[in-house]
């Protein structure tokens, strides 16, 4: 069974993927890995659109690694990944309010997300919009905003532990 993070930019998925195993899958960098370049580098070159069909395909590899995977926020743009989502039993949606993310964002200067540079409302419009898909798809919620990366992973663990019973 692959442990699934989904959740908006700035919810902790990569930072937790690294709590709760230290083998896990950031598909992010398994994506610059393929293309060579920055993610922000890609955006640029060839657009959202070609970042979303490079992303699906490694996703779509690595869905049954039988590990813990991070994805990207955006994750749940391709009804196709949304699809191979719902087949999933453990995903664990990192849920938290926008003005927290987005001070998240913010203060990671060294992580340059390409959707993240417009303006605080584009931001949170597509917050907004992708906010039905992670709650749909996800096996447990777990509420972040006010939570150590430690304190979130020990959640996974006892709910995942408590799946297995
Ligand atoms: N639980 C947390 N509490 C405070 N800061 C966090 C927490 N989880 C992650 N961060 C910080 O927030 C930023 C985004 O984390 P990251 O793991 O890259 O999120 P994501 O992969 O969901 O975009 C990073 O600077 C990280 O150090
Ligand atoms: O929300 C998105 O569309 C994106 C989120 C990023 O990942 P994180 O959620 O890990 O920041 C990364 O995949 C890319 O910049 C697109
Ligand atoms: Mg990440």
């Amino acid at each position: 069974m692959t442990l699934i993070l989904i959740g908006f930019m700035g919810s902790g998925k990569s930072t937790v993927a690294g709590v709760l195993s230290e083998n896990y899958v950031d598909l992010d960098l398994e994506i610059v890995r393929k293309i060579g370049m920055p993610i922000a580098q890609f955006f640029e070159k060839f657009g959202e659109a070609e970042f979303r069909v490079v992303e699906h395909q490694v996703f779509s590899e690595l869905i049954d690694s039988g590990g813990v995977i991070a994805t990207g926020g955006g994750i749940v743009e391709s009804p196709e990944n949304r699809e191979l989502l719902a087949l999933q039993s453990e995903v664990v949606y990192l849920k938290a309010n926008f003005s927290s993310l987005w001070q998240r964002i913010n203060a990671d200067k060294k992580n340059v997300r390409p959707l993240a540079q417009n303006g605080a409302e584009i931001v949170e419009k597509l917050y907004e919009k992708r906010k039905k898909s992670y709650q749909g798809l996800a096996d447990l919620t777990v509420e972040v905003a006010d939570k150590s990366p430690e304190e979130i992973a020990q959640i996974i663990f006892d709910w995942q532990k408590g799946q297995k019973e």
